[in-house]
């Protein structure tokens, strides 16, 4: 079992009271509410409140937790777990050493005022990030490797102990090293490459894949990959190790920092440009990396047919003329009651009992344009599934409010992992289904949608609970981009009371 517990949180009068719950990426078998999702497995934790998480660590892997109450991720609350292989089991690979790298994104406007600037009419986008960070720290208004740039940008001056200054890497030559990398941004989709250096792709959210090399790796929020990293060029060098905005035109400088080789000085600068990151619009870049992933050869593959298909088309609309994000024309907003607590103690007036679509108007509605009709709907209706059934879910992307526009979206699951059975272009048909990978789909826990494409899914519906499905960018899912499937969730045994102790299920003891 591993534990985490929320910071103490001692309110001082200039803090804003505010609550919080925290996530992480562990499947959380037989232990619902500790997944830490505000209003759907547990109420929020108020300012000098304790909560424990408990819960079974099932497997190895790279796996991170973060605040999921608000916008709180994008705030900062997150940070990196680690899951070592058992005593006296083996990864399935040999390094020598390792480097854990979590990335973010960084604003200069807090997170309170981009909270009120999405839920404003007219509405205020938050634009891209000012920097984005390696392990929370990161430039602004500087570059490392300024001499190779053509903006008069200036050097940035680092002695090496100030909060900005990048983690450097420090390895020894003809050595494997494992990085695991994971991305815990708010919005960017990111690339990462090292200079002269290939990787080669093992792990990808916490599950191990048929390894294949790269010159660089596509990451997107929520997902986490490890790569296998060759230490064998010229020792007497260092190298640039950088990453940069994808699937978004970029107005953030590239996150930099280096591959020191032993016994090389650490502030000598590599004498080559930084690695490049691919245009921010080469989706076929994109989709190349993305299905060059598979699942390690024994891998446990799916269920070979599905009971359920629940197809959900991703739109940007309009609620009372404030921008949202809907799936199937329903913009989600979360109750006030969690639903753990609601549905096993049958409190149907806790949230709308009527379940959102398992499909929209795919004959009539054209996806490679603004909708004819933007308008959607709040609501907080839930999916409910059959236990131990199998679920097909397609993610169905479309053009959003403005012509010509379609996003990428990384859609991330909690409390199952999923294969990923294909990915396609404009409409999912019914025919498709013929395409689908049943012999080596990779299990993860997050799958991106590109642009006016579609991504299939399968997953068993064998954890008792309630589980956020949704679009891992912060402001994508503060605008409504998500649902909610539930499952078995009378064989949940006993809730902690803390976790239920908000809303209609205040009073509960069970
Ligand atoms: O949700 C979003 O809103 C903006 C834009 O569509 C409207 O300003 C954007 O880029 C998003 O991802």
């Amino acid at each position: 079992m591993a534990s985490f517990q929320a910071p103490p949180s001692e309110p001082k009068p200039e803090t804003p009271l505010s609550s919080i719950s925290l996530t992480s990426f562990i499947l959380k078998l037989g232990t619902p509410w500790a997944d830490g999702t505000a209003s759907i497995s547990q109420c929020a934790i108020n300012p000098g409140e304790t909560f424990v998480y408990r819960f079974k660590v099932d497997r190895p892997g790279t796996y991170f937790y973060h605040g999921h109450y608000g916008m709180q991720r994008s705030a900062g609350l997150y940070g990196s777990l680690i899951v070592d292989v058992a005593d006296g089991e083996k990864e399935p690979f040999h390094y020598d050493g390792e480097f854990n790298l979590l990335l973010s994104d960084w604003w200069h406007q807090n997170v309170h005022d981009q909270e009120v600037s999405l839920s404003s009419n007219p509405f205020r986008w938050i634009g891209e990030p000012q920097s984005i960070l390696i392990n929370g720290r990161g430039q602004f208004n500087c570059s490392m490797a300024a001499k190779f740039s053509n903006a008069t940008v200036s050097q940035c001056k680092f002695r090496g102990n100030e909060q900005c200054a990048p983690q450097i890497l420090h390895v020894r030559p003809n050595k494997i090293y494992r990085l695991r990398i994971a991305s815990s941004t708010a919005l960017a989709s990111l690339n990462l490459a090292i200079a002269g250096h290939k990787m080669v792709v093992v792990e990808a959210d916490g599950n191990y894949v048929q390894p294949f090399e790269v010159n660089d790796l596509d990451i997107y929020s929520g997902e986490s990959y490890s790569v296998l990293l060759r230490t064998d060029q010229i020792p007497s060098k260092n190298y640039w190790i950088s990453i940069g905005v994808r699937g978004r035109e970029p107005k953030t400088p590239q996150a930099l920092t280096i591959l020191n080789y032993f016994p090389t000085s650490a502030s000598k600068l590599p004498t080559s440009q930084p690695p490049i990151t691919p245009p921010w619009n080469d989706y076929n870049h994109s989709k190349a990396f993305t299905k060059s992933i598979f699942a390690l050869m024994g891998s446990l593959k799916p269920p070979k047919n599905h009971d359920r298909r629940i197809i959900l088309l991703n739109t940007q609309t309009k609620v009372n003329g404030f921008t949202k994000w809907s799936i199937n024309n329903i913009s989600l907003t979360l109750p006030s009651t969690p639903y753990l607590g609601s549905i096993k103690f049958g409190l149907n007036h806790a949230f709308d009992q009527k379940s959102p679509p398992d499909n929209y108007d795919s004959k009539n509605y054209d996806i490679f344009n603004p909708a004819l009709n933007p308008n959607s709907s709040y609501g907080n209706g839930i999916y409910t599934i059959n236990f131990n059934t199998t679920v097909d879910v397609v993610l169905q992307n479309a053009n959003a409010l403005a012509k010509d526009v379609s996003e990428i979206h990384p859609w991330h699951l909690h409390g199952h992992d999923f294969w990923v059975l294909g990915y396609g272009e404009g409409k999912f048909r019914d025919e498709d289904e013929k395409k689908f990978n049943l012999k080596n789909p990779p299990l993860r826990n997050t799958a991106v949608i590109f642009p006016y494409g579609w991504t299939a899914l399968r997953f068993v519906a064998d954890n008792p609970g309630v589980w956020a499905f949704h679009c891992h960018i912060e402001p994508h899912l503060h605008m409504g981009m998500g649902v909610v499937f539930a499952e078995g969730v009378h064989r949940v045994g006993q809730i902690p009371k803390a976790a239920l102790a908000c809303g209609l299920t205040g009073n509960k003891q069970n």
